[in-house]
């Protein structure tokens, strides 16, 4: 099958040695119509073979004819093949022909070229793909083996740049991502990452095949013998060469392992549970991580998002009682809580989905085990408050700031150097608060760019904090908090809003000795304790559920698990003020201010929001409109354009969506107008991905006079995960589309 054209042309390439990899690359760039392909082997049925499977063009000898005409000329044999290869071309390759190899060793290649040669030739160039499989000969030749898989080139520096350039563009002909590295360098992180499972490998099967209970053995073998022997299936003449070939970095790894091993043979001489307890979880946590890498790399960093529509059929009351999932933000701030505490904690009614697993995965990334136990519920074995463990690699926060603001503080509290990236969407959001709080602690910090991510936090002097934050934000306020906890003494931080109740419940919960007077947070030194919590619903859901009933004449809805704080949230507290019917009944034995809150239909009066109240909700604004345009009235925000341009851009959707539903908006010198009291009627309404718009618009559906599809809801189920079955059990009749 020929795939589609790639511009430059290799001209005519030889690959000496024509077995699984070299028949693989033959038949990727054949397959793409890059170059003219010869093959040579000692033997001459593969060459028979790779013509009648259409891996080459041409079957080669290597005498001076053929070697003279070719532009690339790839190395494709063991190892130690290589020197009496090159050996025998060597007087007829031209100095602009491109030589280079595949081997899985660099060292021993370049020193046999130079053997050969009797210098570095400028156009010998190694190269090492890392992609293979237990298979050998031209037969088993994948085209498709490189994609998306990494290839190693080791330049020296004698190479030509214009062929090292063409070497790349070799590679990434066959869809390989190319990287450039030094040769020892090389060959001694391959003698770890492959040479060594290898050599394990073999040697297990070998061991085991030799006992006396072999037969049984093999009989009863699991899955784990079976993926961890794999490569014991390899070709034993290439890996021969290879240990060959590199004997120092791969003895240098094999001494360290075999240390490792004895290490592990005295925990379970000693019974020592907890040792072993340490290295495995470690272990997944390591390898968890770069299977993720791994994985990102392989499926190009894409994940296929289909579309998902709700539609509401019909105006309904919002009738009955349900428990939601736990709050999302304690969510973070409780895992994280309880890895830094000592002993295990079992929290119950997590909410596991969106940014919370970027928390969980970052813990685990620094050596916490946190076993997920049951639906929504998980035991954190706590590794006290500067146990963290060095993750492998930068802790990437994704697009998740809850997991940036809350970690941060965590990580410059540790004793080692660790680096923070994001994705893309937080790479260029300043982030001066959140490091001012760093600097405070007395952490050293270097941005790439000004006050931007990747951070990575050097050093640190441990100080006390005494600061006063300016921001009105609940994550930097928690995060100064957090930073508290590594203070060497007594702390203060006076807090821009007074809504930090929750947060220092949670914190006395795990035995912080905080206490907070107004907007005045002071904490002493104290040693965190595990502790079990069942979280309570999420506060924004609970208050958009919330403001449905208040919205549907004819409602009574209870959430049973709220939190039931006066000041919890901005939204709940708003809708009090408007008049909505919401009343709190606390449980006592709650140890979070917690029990049922009830909500009922009820006329809300018409608002003017000014511009510290438009921050203070700026979260909820989208259903802060639409609550506007069913009071009787006209509701007046000020202050949009003084918010971050994605809060203003949330607003602008909605009020498109509140014009498509025939409600009167305006927005002029900086103030949104929406007259309220009027029917509001249409069946298409488009939430641009956003969570917080899709569930204002499903209220707006609600009230819609006929029946509404709301599109582009796959980010509110994604994070919503019980909507349905709420909304199902609300008697709110909708339909997911997906
Ligand atoms: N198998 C794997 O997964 C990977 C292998 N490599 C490297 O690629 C090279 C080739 O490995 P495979 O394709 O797996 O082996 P293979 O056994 O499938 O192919 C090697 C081919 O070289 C031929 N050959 C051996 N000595 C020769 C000589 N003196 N002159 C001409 N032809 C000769 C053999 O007849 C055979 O067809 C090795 O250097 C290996 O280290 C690199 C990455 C992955
Ligand atoms: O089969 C496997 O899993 C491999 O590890 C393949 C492999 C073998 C040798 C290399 O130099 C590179 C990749």
């Amino acid at each position: 099958m020929q795939d589609e054209k790639v511009s430059e042309h290799f001209g005519n390439v030889l690959i000496i040695g024509l077995g699984m990899i070299g028949g693989s690359f033959a038949k990727a760039l054949k397959n793409k119509g890059v170059a003219t392909l010869f093959g040579a082997d000692r033997r001459d049925a593969e060459l028979t073979l790779g013509i009648s499977t259409g891996v080459i063009d041409y079957a080669a000898q290597l005498d001076q004819e053929t070697i003279a005409q070719m532009d690339v000329i790839v190395l494709a044999t063991p190892v130690r093949a290589m020197a009496s290869v090159l050996k025998e071309i060597h007087a007829f390759i031209r100095p602009d022909t491109l030589i280079t190899d595949v081997g899985s060793t660099k060292g021993s290649v370049v020193e046999a070229a130079k053997k050969v040669f009797g210098y570095a030739p400028a156009n010998f160039i190694p190269g090492h793909p890392i992609a293979g499989a237990e298979k050998s000969g031209v037969l088993a030749a994948n085209p498709h083996l490189f994609e998306r898989h990494m290839a190693i080139v080791t330049p020296l520096p004698e190479s030509d740049p214009v062929l090292l350039d063409r070497l790349y563009k070799l590679w990434e002909a066959v869809g390989s991502d190319v990287v450039g590295m030094d040769v020892e360098h090389h060959d001694h992180v391959l003698a770890s990452s492959s040479h060594l499972p290898h050599l394990l490998a073999y040697t297990l099967v070998d061991t085991l095949a030799n006992s006396e209970k072999s037969q049984d053995v093999f009989k009863f073998a699991a899955g784990g013998f079976r993926d961890f022997t794999r490569i014991a299936s390899s070709d034993p003449v290439m890996w021969r060469d290879v240990f060959l070939a590199n004997k120092e970095a791969t003895l240098a790894t094999l001494d360290l392992f075999t240390d490792r091993l004895s290490f592990m043979r005295q925990v379970i001489v000693e019974g020592d549970g907890a040792s072993m307890f340490g290295v495995f979880s470690r272990a997944k946590s390591a390898r968890d991580h770069f299977l993720r890498l791994l994985e990102q790399r392989t499926l190009g960093g894409q994940s296929e998002v289909k579309p998902v529509s709700i539609s509401l059929s019909s105006v309904n009351a919002v009738k009955g009682a349900v428990s939601l999932t736990g709050d999302k933000s304690l969510s973070h701030r409780v895992v994280i809580l309880a890895a830094l505490s000592c002993g295990v904690s079992t929290i119950d009614n997590l909410d596991l989905t969106g940014n919370v697993k970027v928390t969980v995965q970052a813990l685990r990334d620094m050596g916490v085990v946190i076993d997920d136990i049951g639906l929504n519920q998980v035991r954190v074995h706590g590794v006290g408050l500067k146990g963290l463990k060095a993750p492998i690699a930068p802790i990437n926060v994704h697009s998740s700031l809850t997991s940036l603001y809350l970690l941060l503080p965590v990580l410059a509290g540790q004793e080692f150097e660790v680096s923070v990236t994001a994705d893309e969407v937080l790479l260029n959001r300043p982030i001066s608060s959140l490091l001012a709080i760093l600097s405070s602690m007395g952490a050293t910090v270097e941005t790439a760019a000004a006050d931007c991510l990747p951070v990575t936090i050097k050093s640190r002097v441990p100080k006390a904090l005494d600061i006063a934050l300016a921001q009105f934000s609940r994550r930097l306020s928690s995060s100064a908090m957090l930073a508290c906890l590594f203070s060497p003494g007594e702390s203060q931080v006076i807090l821009a809003n007074d809504d930090g109740e929750i947060d220092v419940e949670i914190l006395k919960a795990f035995g912080f000795n905080v206490k907070l007077e107004g907007k005045r947070f002071k904490s002493a030194p104290s040693t965190l304790h595990s502790t079990d919590l069942m979280l309570p619903a999420d506060v924004n859901k609970t208050a958009l559920l919330l403001a449905f009933a208040c919205l549907c004449p004819g409602s009574d809805l209870s959430i049973e698990n709220a939190l039931t704080g006066e000041n919890i949230g901005s939204l709940l507290p708003f809708l009090g003020k408007q008049g909505a019917d919401i009343r709190y009944e606390k449980d006592a034995n709650g140890k979070l201010p917690q029990g049922r809150v009830r909500a009922r239909f009820s006329q809300l009066k018409n608002f003017e929001l000014l511009p510290e109240n438009t921050t203070r909700l700026r979260e909820s604004l989208p259903i802060v409109c639409v609550l506007a345009a069913f009071t009787k009235g006209t509701s007046k925000i000020y202050g949009v354009r003084s918010l971050a341009y994605y809060y203003e851009d949330r607003i602008m959707t909605m009020l498109d969506g509140l014009r498509h539903m025939g409600v009167k908006v305006t927005f002029e010198n900086d103030v949104v107008y929406i007259e309220g009291g009027h029917p509001v009627s249409g069946n298409n309404l488009d939430s641009a991905g956003d969570y917080h718009i899709a569930l204002a618009m499903l209220a707006l559906g609600i009230r819609s006079r006929e029946p509404c599809v709301v599109h582009d809801c796959q980010k509110l189920l994604e994070e919503f995960t019980e909507l349905e079955s709420v909304m199902v059990a609300l008697g709110l009749q909708c339909d997911v589309a997906r």
